[in-house]
């Protein structure tokens, strides 16, 4: 039984108009990637978000696109002991593994004059701080490609080094700590099944096994969850389908 897509608030909108000329950082840029400290940020930037941001980006921005990176799976694979768990009962929220055959889809915020220090001081303290994440450069692809340049993007990663990281698991395993799991930002769950909502309702042709086996799962563990109002009115009609 698949859950219908919520429109999920706060994402983003269909594609935006032409963009501006794209900026100087990627005209200027090295292709591929810079990491961390020698990030040479010119305005106007782009934030990449394949995760929460996707829904809840917290700063403002100029415009988003939809779109994706290549070269990197989506994971269920840093703990959190702070937005979506406890110390004690840590949730598992999002990080990137490098792939070099995939594709991860999210969405580019760009952010402009004072809008660029506020949203990397907010990030900084959301992701860095809190989350463990490190900045990386990448190449963006905004969904309208045959209209649109890629554009470098700011990315949050949680690499393997940092101290939350949980790494590979089950997706039974990984539904069965996400059910369990709430923090200062809400509970685990609804982490989850925003993204998988916003994969279904934004990005459609795109496969994400990963997202949609731990979602499976926790349909299978938790499936009144997933009842439709058809489902409940079908229930209600005859009580014996809902045995069957
Ligand atoms: N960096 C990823 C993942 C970010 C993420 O989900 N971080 C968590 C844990 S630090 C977070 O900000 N959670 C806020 C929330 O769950 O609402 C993204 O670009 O979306």
């Amino acid at each position: 039984m698949k859950r219908d897509p919520q429109r999920p608030e706060e994402c983003p909108g269909r594609p935006e108009p032409p963009p501006p000329p794209p900026s100087p950082l990627s005209s200027s840029s090295p292709p591929g990637e810079a990491e961390g400290a020698e990030l040479k940020l010119t305005p106007p930037v782009w934030i990449f978000g394949y995760g929460s941001l996707v829904w809840r980006p917290g700063f403002e921005f100029t415009s988003r696109k939809v779109g994706f990176i290549r070269g990197y799976s989506r994971r269920f694979w840093q703990g959190d002991t702070f937005h979506r768990g406890s110390e004690r009962m840590p949730g598992r929220v999002v990080t990137l593994l490098e792939d070099c055959g995939a594709c991860t889809w999210g969405v580019a915020y760009e952010v402009r004059g004072e809008q660029i220090a506020a949203s990397l001081q907010y990030l900084n303290m959301r992701e860095a701080v809190l989350g463990g994440y490190v900045t990386k450069l990448v190449k963006f692809h905004p969904q309208d490609k045959d209209t649109e340049e890629p554009i470098l993007a700011l990315v949050y990663i949680a690499t393997p080094q940092n101290p939350s990281y949980l790494g590979p698991a089950s997706e039974e395993d990984i539904a069965a700590q996400i059910i369990v799991s709430s923090g200062c930002a809400g509970h685990n769950i609804e982490y989850l099944l925003r993204l998988a909502d916003f994969m279904r309702y934004f990005c459609p042709q795109a496969e994400d096994k990963h997202l949609f086996s731990i979602e499976e799962a926790l349909i299978s563990i938790l499936p009144c969850l997933y009842y439709t109002e058809e489902s409940v009115e079908e229930t209600a009609s005859d009580p014996q389908k809902s045995k069957s």
